[in-house]
């Protein structure tokens, strides 16, 4: 049982170290679409594009096994943090004035 759970706790530490690294990639992209949208005038958040987000992804966690509520209060537990620092980054600027979202 021991030596069981160690080894499966060394992929455990594999998979974590792979979030972290994929989810730095990831703020890498949106810190730089939120400069753009600063630039731009355009919204922090952008619905349509959210709701195309939970459609896709929530096809994807039932084909993979993963619970769909799950997926769901992930994808929106990031994308809310890209929205708070989108908006942190516009008002940085003191670019307050949107004029509409991207999509
Ligand atoms: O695609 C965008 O417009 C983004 O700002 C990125 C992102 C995301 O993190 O995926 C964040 C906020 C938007 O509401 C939608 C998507």
């Amino acid at each position: 049982m021991r030596t069981e759970i160690l080894r499966l706790r060394g992929s455990i530490d594999n998979i974590d170290a792979s979030l972290m690294y994929l989810l730095a990639e990831r703020f890498k992209c949106t810190e730089r679409v939120g400069e753009l949208k600063a630039q731009g005038g355009v919204a922090p958040a952008d619905p349509l594009r959210e709701s195309q987000q939970i459609e896709r992804l929530g096809r994807i966690a039932a084909e993979a096994g993963l619970d769909q509520r799950f997926a769901e209060e992930f994808r929106s537990f990031i994308v809310s943090e890209v929205v708070r620092r989108h908006a942190a980054i516009a008002a940085e600027r003191g670019q307050d004035t949107v004029l509409d979202t991207f999509s």
